[in-house]
C-alpha cells in the first residue's frame, strides 16, 4: 500500500519506518526542513533503540522517503496518516491546532479518488468528524472516510512496541476503510480491534488514564507505607501475583511524566468536565501525580533539616524514563527547580538527556561527564531515572565520591537493607 505520514515525531517516524519495513510505500512529511534533511541522510533527530538501522535500510530499498510537500504526500498514497503533536493548552484541553491546519492541507491537497485519512495521533472524542468537516469544507469533491487508530508504542521500547502490539484499534463506520486498515495492520497481530470512530477516540485516553491510576494508585500506597514501615515494592509484588491485578506498572516513584501519560490526563479530565461531568477519580489521579516528586525534597528535608544553602545535590538522570532522551514534562525538571530554589546547587547527569535539559536549564546546573564525576564532591545522590548504567553502580565507588554517604533512590531500584549494611544512609520511596 502507499502511505503518507504526517509528522516525523516519535509516533510519525517510528511507524512510518515500520510500515516500510512490511514493504508499503511511505512518505513521511514534515513541515521543518532541518528535521527532513536530516532524515533524508539518515540522522534520525530523537534517541529510539533500533531505529536508526531501520530507517536507514528502508530507505536504501526505496521503501522509505521523506519529504517536507503534503500535498505531493497525498496525492501519491491511498492512507494519510495524521501524527503530529497535541500538547496540552493552558486550560488542559489537547492543543488541536496542528492536527486541524494538516486537516486543511489535506483537503486542500485532495482531488476526488478515494482517500483514506487515519488519525493516529491522540486526541479528543469527536475529532475524526471534526477533520472530515475540516477537509470537506476545503474541498466539496473529497472522497474521504477519516478514521481513528490510536498509538500505543512506548518511548525507549517504540519499534518492538510496533512490531508487537497488543492489540490494534480501528474506529471506523466504513467498510472500505475497515478492509484497507485491517489489511495494514494484519501482519502485526490478529488482535484487531474494530469499533466505532468514537469509542476508539476514547479508548486511546481510557488506556492512558487507566495506566496513569495504577501508577498514582501505587504511589499512594508508598506514601502510606513511608508512615508505617512496611516495602512498598514486597506491597505491589504480593498484589500483582493476583491476576487480577497484575504485576506491571505498579513500580512506585517519582510520578509519571513523559509527553504522554500527563497531558493525556489532563485532556480526558477536560473532556470529562466539558460535557458537565466531574472526574473525580482521574483528578485524584493528577493530584497524587502533581505531589509525588515533591516526596524526594521531604526525604532531602528529612535528612538535612531545611538548612540546605551551601549543600550540593548528585541528580542521576534527566529523560522521564531511561532508553530516552526526551525531557518532556520529566521529574528531573521539577524537583531540580524546586532544590535550586532551597539553596541548593545541583550536579546533574544523564546518558543522553544533558543536551535536550541544557536547552531548558542552561547553567543554573552543573553537568557532569560521567556518573563519576557527578558524584565527586556532592552531599547526596538523587536516583531520579533508573538507568541501566545507575542501577549497576558500585556502592563502594558511591561511597568514596560523595562527600557524605548519602543516597535518595527515587525510583527504589537499591535494597534498603544492603545500603544501610554498606554504610549509608539510604532513603527509597515507601520502603
Ligand atoms: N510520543 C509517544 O510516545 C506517543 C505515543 C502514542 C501516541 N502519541 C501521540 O501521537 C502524537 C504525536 O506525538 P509525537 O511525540 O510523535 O509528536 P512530536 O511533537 O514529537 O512530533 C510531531 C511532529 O509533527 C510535525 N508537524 C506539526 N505540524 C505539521 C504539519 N502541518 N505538517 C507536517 N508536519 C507537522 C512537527 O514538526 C513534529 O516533527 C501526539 O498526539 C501524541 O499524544 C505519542
Ligand atoms: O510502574 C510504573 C510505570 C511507569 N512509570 C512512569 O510512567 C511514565 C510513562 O512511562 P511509559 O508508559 O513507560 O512511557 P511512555 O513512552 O510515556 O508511554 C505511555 O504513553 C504513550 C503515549 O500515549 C502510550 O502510547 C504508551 O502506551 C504509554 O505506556 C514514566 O515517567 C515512568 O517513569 C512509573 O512511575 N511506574
Amino acid at each position: 500500500m502507499k502511505l503518507a505520514v504526517v509528522g516525523t515525531g516519535y509516533v510519525g517516524l517510528v511507524s512510518g519506518t515500520c510500515f516500510a519495513e512490511l514493504g508499503n510505500t511511505v512518505i513521511c512529511v514534515d513541515k521543518i526542513d532541518e528535521k527532513v534533511e536530516m532524515l533524508k541522510r539518515g540522522e534520525i533527530p530523537i534517541y529510539e533503540p533500533g531505529l536508526k538501522e531501520l530507517v536507514v535500510s528502508n530507505q536504501e530499498k526505496g521503501r522509505l522517503t521523506f519529504s517536507t510537500d503534503l500535498a505531493a504526500a497525498v496525492a501519491a498514497s491511498d492512507i494519510i496518516l495524521i501524527a503530529v503533536g497535541t500538547p496540552a493548552a493552558e486550560d488542559g484541553s489537547a492543543n488541536m491546532s496542528y492536527v486541524y491546519a494538516v486537516a486543511e492541507e489535506i483537503g486542500e491537497a485532495l482531488d476526488s479518488s478515494y482517500k483514506v485519512v487515519v488519525n493516529k495521533s491522540t486526541v479528543p472524542v469527536g475529532t475524526a468528524e471534526k477533520v472530515e468537516e475540516i477537509i470537506k469544507e476545503k474541498n466539496e469533491n473529497a472522497q474521504v472516510d477519516v478514521c481513528s487508530v490510536p498509538e500505543f508504542l512506548r518511548e525507549g521500547s517504540a519499534v518492538k512496541d510496533t512490531f508487537n502490539p497488543d492489540r490494534i484499534v480501528i474506529g471506523t463506520s466504513s467498510k472500505k476503510a475497515e478492509e484497507m486498515l485491517v489489511a495494514l495492520h494484519k501482519p502485526l497481530t490478529e488482535e484487531i480491534v474494530v469499533t466505532d470512530v468514537r469509542s476508539s477516540e476514547m479508548i486511546k485516553y481510557a488506556s492512558n488514564a487507566f495506566l496513569a491510576t495504577k501508577i498514582s494508585f501505587i504511589n499512594e500506597i508508598a506514601n502510606i507505607c513511608d508512615a508505617y514501615g512496611a516495602d512498598v515494592k514486597a506491597v505491589a509484588r504480593g498484589m500483582g501475583l493476583d491476576n487480577r491485578i497484575g504485576p506491571k506498572f505498579l513500580n512506585a516513584g517519582l510520578g509519571y511524566g513523559g509527553s504522554c501519560f500527563p497531558k493525556d490526563t489532563k485532556a480526558i479530565i477536560h473532556l470529562a468536565q466539558s460535557a458537565g461531568y466531574t472526574p473525580e477519580l482521574l483528578q485524584a489521579v493528577e493530584g497524587v501525580n502533581e505531589r509525588q516528586s515533591f516526596r524526594i525534597i521531604e526525604h532531602v528535608k528529612g535528612i538535612f533539616g531545611t538548612e540546605l544553602i551551601g549543600l550540593k545535590a548528585c541528580i542521576l538522570g534527566l529523560a522521564f524514563k531511561p532508553e530516552t532522551d526526551d525531557i518532556r514534562d520529566a521529574p528531573a525538571l521539577k524537583i531540580i527547580d524546586q532544590l535550586l530554589e532551597m539553596g541548593m546547587a545541583v550536579k546533574a547527569y544523564d546518558p543522553i538527556a544533558v543536551e535536550n535539559t541544557k536547552k531548558v536549564l542552561g547553567d543554573r546546573v552543573e553537568y557532569g561527564a560521567n556518573v563519576e564525576e557527578t558524584l565527586e564532591g556532592t552531599d547526596v545522590m538523587i536516583l531520579v531515572t533508573e538507568w541501566d548504567e545507575f542501577v549497576k553502580l558500585d556502592p563502594e565507588m558511591i561511597k568514596n565520591k560523595l562527600n557524605r554517604a548519602i543516597v535518595v533512590d527515587g525510583r527504589n531500584v537499591y535494597e534498603p537493607k544492603a545500603m544501610r549494611e554498606a554504610g549509608f544512609i539510604y532513603h527509597g520511596i515507601g520502603r
